[in-house]
């Protein structure tokens, strides 16, 4: 071919490269609202700016806050991350995340999954309840979600209550030791034995494991510091099996933001896939020893089921009921009421269908993902709050007494939550107060979000409602009011933008504020507060399965240690003291001036950056003296 025509071949193919890029750049989305965009970087420049901005490591979430009000606060705006990322749609509005999260007649179960959240299968699986769609994932959460009842969960307060026990014996520890602990690290602990508990009906031990370790300060190594040969070796008898595999469990969950390497969250957003060899192996333990519990579980309910007159199960499971005669007492676990023949017809013959074992073995470790993070993050920042806003402190404080008697002691406490289910339940449910901070905790840091997208071609559309008025009425938003098709982008419903936007919660949207959530209509502040604008565990049919479970757990928390203990922060977040009163520094809005905001980082869910760095000393006026007194 000649010289000439080669350079027209090629200047053709560079012109067609331009026009492409030009129309993914400029044309194809650009009735969304969007940063001025590049045409070689799209918006990655823009939001590394915004990112750099903020303290080191911030969750993207905090950087998007940022862009958005940069924008003027639109409904939704474009973050076209491509070739590196997808092109996100950031969803500000609380309408538009309803529309996205509710049934509709295109997508009965509301608009799909992204495809973004793949990454997280080495962790929850191919089968996962959170990634499956249509009619298989109506299947599992039909299955699932007689375990996680309201009714069902109260009646497990007892087997809480001992999990949140040794949660405390575990501050009872770092109080003695006055060493600074990273408060995340316990509460870790304490939620994957409570899943473990009242999901499979097993003692995981993850804080027996704490407990055990000579160091649990902040300085301790971690269990990714151990080596690989060590894990899952010479361990023959439950106890040590079940250790290794909390072991390795943390190793799996900690590659997602090992080596340095950008950690991911449930958006999976500027990280390619990895799927280096040592996450598989990783993934691979997790999935055999689940399934071989599920497995042995199967066989052992199917065994007891069979007949009255058989001896008693000769299984190694160390369950609950596995120290007495199964048949004496039902388990009452959520992976046995799934395994019902209510739940699923064809658990009846004596081993399951490959099907249902992948299924199941999915949904255990998919429980374990989303349950156990979340819920510890939640746990932290409602101490962390309790700890620098002296008012909510006092609100407690009375509404504990009330409940509990006055100066109940935690001994008291325990017994009166795990006395019988009606009482514990009733007590647990007339903590409104309590309910307020969490509500407000996980308005100010929700810890996870959802991703989703409609594929191109369906014609999804989204209608932000006429007549958005800025609080008090100043500002008249119709002029962003509109129409937009989003099928083909990735959705994100952001929690973290929609919680504080100021049309919504108005002039006390950055404070903590836990009476905006309150029936109290005389609390001055209060807002009117649509149901959607409050979605840390989303929304619609694919909203969280474990929500109750996770206020269940912290309630429970919050009423043992409340009165025993005091949470000192350090560092980010610590209270500033003035040096001549001797005193903490109060605001106006009753909560303690601190030094350094605390803020969140990625690490697969939004957590406090720095693992919730604290101090536990006894409270005021609590005679030292043991727990059980
Ligand atoms: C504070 C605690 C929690 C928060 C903030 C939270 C948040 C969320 C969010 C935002 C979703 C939607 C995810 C998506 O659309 O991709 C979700 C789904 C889910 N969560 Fe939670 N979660 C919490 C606790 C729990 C607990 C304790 C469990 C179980 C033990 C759990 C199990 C699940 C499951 C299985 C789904 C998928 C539901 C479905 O697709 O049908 N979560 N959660």
């Amino acid at each position: 071919m000649s010289t000439p025509l080669l350079l027209t071949a090629f200047l053709a193919l560079c012109l067609f490269i331009y026009r492409r890029i030009h129309y993914h750049r400029y044309i194809q989305y650009s009735h969304i609202p969007q940063p001025p965009t590049s045409f070689i970087f799209g918006h990655m420049k823009y939001l590394h700016q915004f990112m750099s901005q903020g303290p080191p490591g911030q969750h993207i979430d905090l950087a998007l806050v940022s862009i958005w009000h940069s924008l003027g606060r639109p409904p939704l705006f474009l973050m076209d991350l491509r070739p590196v990322g997808p092109c996100l749609c950031i969803v500000a509005s609380h309408h538009l995340a309803e529309q996205i999260s509710r049934s509709s007649a295109t997508f009965p179960w509301s608009v799909p999954k992204s495809y973004t959240v793949g990454e997280l299968k080495p962790l929850i699986g191919h089968e996962s309840i959170l990634i499956k769609e249509g009619q298989e994932w109506k299947d599992l959460r039909k299955r699932f979600g007689v375990g996680f009842a309201t009714g069902h969960l109260m009646s497990l307060l007892p087997v809480v209550t001992e999990k949140a026990w040794l949660f405390m014996r575990l501050l009872e520890r770092v109080k003695d030791e006055k060493k600074v602990v990273k408060l995340d690290k316990l509460t870790q602990g304490l939620t994957v034995d409570v899943i473990g508990e009242v999901v499979m009906e097993v003692d995981v031990g993850a804080q027996e494991e704490l407990l055990a370790q000579p160091d649990i300060s902040e300085h301790a190594g971690d269990y990714r510091d151990q080596e690989l040969a060590q894990l899952g070796e010479g361990d023959d008898d439950e106890k040590g099996q079940l250790s290794n595999f909390t072991k390795i469990y943390y190793r799996l969950i900690t590659s997602y933001s090992a080596d340095g390497k950008p950690p991911i969250d449930w958006l999976s957003l500027l990280t390619k896939p990895f799927s280096g060899r040592r996450r598989q192996y990783l993934s691979a333990k997790v999935d055999s020893f689940l399934r071989d519990f599920v497995q042995r579980k199967h066989q052992e309910e199917y065994h007891s089921s069979q007949s009255l007159s058989s001896p008693p199960s000769t299984t190694t499971t160390t369950t609950h009921n596995s120290s007495t005669n199964p048949k004496s007492k039902k388990s009452r676990s959520i992976l046995s009421l799934s395994l019902s023949p209510d739940q699923t017809p064809m658990s009846t013959s004596p081993s399951l269908p490959p099907q249902i074992l992948t299924s199941t073995t999915d949904a255990l470790k998919t429980f374990l993902f989303a349950g156990h993070d979340t819920t510890a993050i939640l746990i932290g920042w409602v101490l962390y709050y309790l700890s620098i806003c002296p008012r909510a402190h006092a609100r407690i404080t009375s509404e504990l007494n009330t409940i509990f008697g006055e100066g109940a002691t935690p001994a008291n406490i325990k017994r009166q939550l795990v006395d019988g289910p009606e009482g514990g339940a009733e007590k647990v449910n007339r903590m409104v107060y309590c309910h307020a901070v969490i509500k407000e905790a996980l308005r100010l840091h929700p810890p996870a979000g959802t991703a989703r997208r409609a594929e191109g071609g369906t014609g999804f559309e989204v209608t932000e409602l006429a007549g958005c008025l800025e609080k008090g009425g100043q500002e008249d938003r119709s002029e962003k009011d509109g129409q937009w098709n989003l099928d083909g982008m990735v959705l994100y419903n952001c929690a973290t933008i929609i919680h504080r936007d100021p049309s919504v919660y108005g002039a006390t949207v950055d404070e903590f504020w836990p009476e905006r959530w309150l029936s109290d209509t005389t609390e001055s502040r209060k807002e009117e507060i649509p149901a959607g604008a409050w979605r840390p565990f989303e929304r619609g049919p694919r909203d969280c399965i474990g929500r109750d479970l996770a206020i269940i757990e912290t309630k429970v928390v919050v009423a043992l240690v409340h009165g025993r203990y005091e949470f000192v922060k350090v560092g980010l977040g610590e209270k500033i003291v003035d040096e001549k009163e001797g005193r903490e520094v109060v605001d106006e809005t009753g909560c303690c001036m601190v030094k350094e905001k605390l803020y969140t980082r990625r690490q697969i869910t939004a957590r406090a950056a720095d693992g919730m760095r604290m101090k536990v000393q006894l409270a005021k006026g609590v005679v030292s003296g043991g727990l059980e007194g």
